[in-house]
C-alpha cells in the first residue's frame, strides 16, 4: 500500500463527517442560509489568497519542473472560484465587507503558511491537498445525488467542483498524490507522520471552515 492510500483509509471517517455536516447538506438541498453562505464567501476569499501564495512557496520546494509546472496549473483552478462565489453572492445579493481572517480562516491558513515555510515539500504539499481533494469528494458525491438539479440555486456551485463534469480534463487529484508519494520517498518514518499529521490537521479544518461558516464563529473581541 502507497503512503497515500494508507493516508486516504485514515482520512475517511473526517471525510465521511465533512459530508454529513449541515452545510454540505444543505447545499445538496439547496437551502443554505444566506447569512451562512455571506460568511463563507468572505472567510473563502481570504483563503484563496493565502492557497495561492503558499503555492508558490510550494513551488519554491521542488527542482522537478513537471510538479513545478502542474503546481501552477492547479493554482489556475482557483480563478474558477471567483465564479463559485459569485454564485453564492447572487443568491444573497451581498458585497463582501469582512476583510477580517475570522479564528478558524486564521488557522487553517496559518498552518499552510507554517507547512510550506518550515516543512519539507511533501509537508508543504500535504497541508495543501486537503482542500482541493476534499471539493473533488463533495462535488462528485452530491451530482451522483443529483444534488445539481434545475431547482437547486447552488447547481452551478456544485458543478464547479465535480470532476465528472470536465471527463476530459486531467485528473489533477491523481497527480496530487502520486507527488506526494514521490516526495515522501526519502523520508524518515518520524517525518513521515509528521507528513500524514500535516495533511489530517488541513482536513479537520475543511470541516472546521464549513463549521464556522454555519455557527457564524467570530472573534470574541473587536480588536
Ligand atoms: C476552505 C476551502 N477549501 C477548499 C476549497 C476548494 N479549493 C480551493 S483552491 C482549489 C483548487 C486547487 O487546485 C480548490 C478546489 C475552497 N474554495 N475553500
Amino acid at each position: 500500500m502507497t503512503f497515500s492510500q494508507a493516508l486516504l483509509e485514515r482520512a475517511q471517517p473526517m471525510m465521511d463527517a465533512i459530508m454529513a455536516h449541515p452545510f454540505v447538506q444543505a447545499i445538496a438541498a439547496g437551502t443554505v442560509p444566506n447569512d451562512v453562505l455571506n460568511y463563507y464567501v468572505e472567510q473563502d476569499e481570504h483563503y484563496l489568497k493565502d492557497y495561492l501564495q503558499v503555492t508558490a512557496l510550494t513551488i519554491t520546494k521542488t527542482d522537478n519542473v513537471d510538479d513545478i509546472n502542474q503546481l501552477l496549473t492547479t493554482a489556475q483552478f482557483v480563478q474558477n472560484e471567483s465564479r463559485a462565489h459569485q454564485v453564492m453572492l447572487e443568491i444573497t445579493g451581498h458585497t463582501i465587507e469582512n476583510w477580517r481572517r475570522e479564528p478558524e480562516t486564521k488557522r487553517y491558513t496559518d498552518h499552510m503558511y507554517a507547512s510550506a515555510y518550515h516543512g519539507t515539500y511533501a509537508d508543504a504539499l500535504a497541508a495543501l491537498l486537503p482542500c482541493a481533494w476534499s471539493y473533488a469528494v463533495i462535488g462528485e458525491q452530491l451530482v451522483d445525488q443529483g444534488a445539481n438539479n434545475a431547482d437547486n440555486p447552488l447547481k452551478e456551485w456544485i458543478e464547479l467542483y465535480a470532476p465528472q463534469m470536465a471527463p476530459d480534463a486531467p485528473d489533477y487529484n491523481a497527480w496530487r498524490f502520486e507527488a506526494l508519494d514521490r516526495a515522501v520517498a526519502p523520508l524518515s518514518p518520524t517525518q513521515l507522520e509528521h507528513v500524514a499529521q500535516t495533511f489530517l490537521f488541513s482536513l479537520e479544518m475543511e470541516w472546521r471552515f464549513w463549521e464556522a461558516a454555519w455557527q457564524q464563529t467570530h472573534w470574541q473581541f473587536e480588536f
